[in-house]
């Protein structure tokens, strides 16, 4: 038997994320910018908010849109996506893994026809995780999908389509050959005990499919500084939804827009100290690892 708490990923990864030191390289340095190009649009920050889903996410895309950031978007009706669509923030909407092909279906659809930014499935969300048994989420059958689903949901919308939950190179690899246009590296707030952390695992990523696919990390994003590594180390954008939830109850939009903003400003002051002037210009050689684990 495994120990519970040892097994839990997010800890995991938060005491990963804490384990990277910060190579400073401020002499010459020049004042850095977060603008972040993706997807034919430009943000202020390439800082998201993560796939959250039964709260109010048209406060988060207001706030979102306050502070020139992206929204993923996670479980919901089209009613739900058409009101956070109406508030004018960029989006993209992450579909659960269900059962009936239908509701995919018709929420790609929807998605496309009603100006979303992109679309994923959350393919981490198809079994429990501590059996084999297809997950029930709020009343609703997943599926884990076959790689020829995938591919057909993919072939099945123009817009750009993420897999959230790919974890490894061969995930990503296998991504790629569908079609995906990017990948959210996640665990899930750690659905898989032991996962091994995506800010662990994205150099490996990068490195295997170069500049083939975008790459979001998520999970355990709570602050600028913690953006600033997971970006050294070759992710395109981060999302952060925990860390948003609070700010999001107590001040609505606002709250959600002055925590990006903290974030990025966060993330700025990281990339002055390192010398890095822009998003194009992270560098993995800044990040510090303690050798540990190895790829066995
Ligand atoms: C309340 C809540 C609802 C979530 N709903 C979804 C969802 O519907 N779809 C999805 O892909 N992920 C969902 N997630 C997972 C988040 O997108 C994200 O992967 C996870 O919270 C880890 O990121 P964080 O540490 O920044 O919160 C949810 C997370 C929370 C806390």
């Amino acid at each position: 038997m495994f120990s519970e708490a040892k097994g839990d990923s997010v800890q995991i990864a938060r005491e990963y994320m804490d384990s990277l030191l910060v190579e400073t390289r401020v002499v010459g340095a020049e004042r850095p910018d977060t603008t972040f190009r993706f997807l034919g649009e430009t943000f202020s920050t390439p800082v998201m908010t993560a796939a959250l889903s039964h709260l109010d996410l048209v406060s988060m895309a207001a706030g979102a849109k306050q502070a020139g950031a992206c929204v993923s978007i996670g479980m919901g009706g089209n009613g739900e996506m058409g009101e956070i669509l109406a508030t004018g923030a960029k989006v993209m909407k992450i579909i659960k893994p269900y059962a009936d092909e239908k509701e995919i279906l018709s929420r790609l659809e929807y998605a496309e026809e009603n100006g979303a930014l992109a679309v994923g499935m959350d393919v981490e969300h198809a079994v429990n995780t501590d059996d084999a048994e297809d997950s029930v989420v709020m009343g609703l059958q997943m599926k884990q999908p076959t790689l020829a689903e995938l591919e057909k949901y993919i072939r099945h919308t123009k817009l750009p389509f993420f897999i959230k939950g790919a974890l490894s190179v061969q995930d990503a690899l296998r991504c790629r050959d569908l079609g995906a246009a990017g990948l959210v590296l996640s665990h899930h707030n750690g659905l898989t005990r032991f996962a091994v952390p995506p800010v662990m695992v994205l150099p490996e990523i990068r490195k295997a499919i170069g500049k083939d696919l975008l790459l979001i990390a998520d999970g355990g994003i709570e602050s600028g500084v913690d953006a600033f590594k997971a970006l050294a180390r070759g992710a395109d954008a981060v999302t952060m939804g925990k860390a948003l939830m609070g700010p999001l109850k107590e001040n609505g939009a606002d709250g959600v827009a002055e925590t990006l903003r903290k974030a990025t400003a966060q993330l700025q002051a990281m990339m002055i100290r390192t010398g890095t002037k822009n998003l194009k210009h992270m560098d993995p050689s800044v990040i510090w690892e303690p050798i540990g684990y190895r790829h066995g």
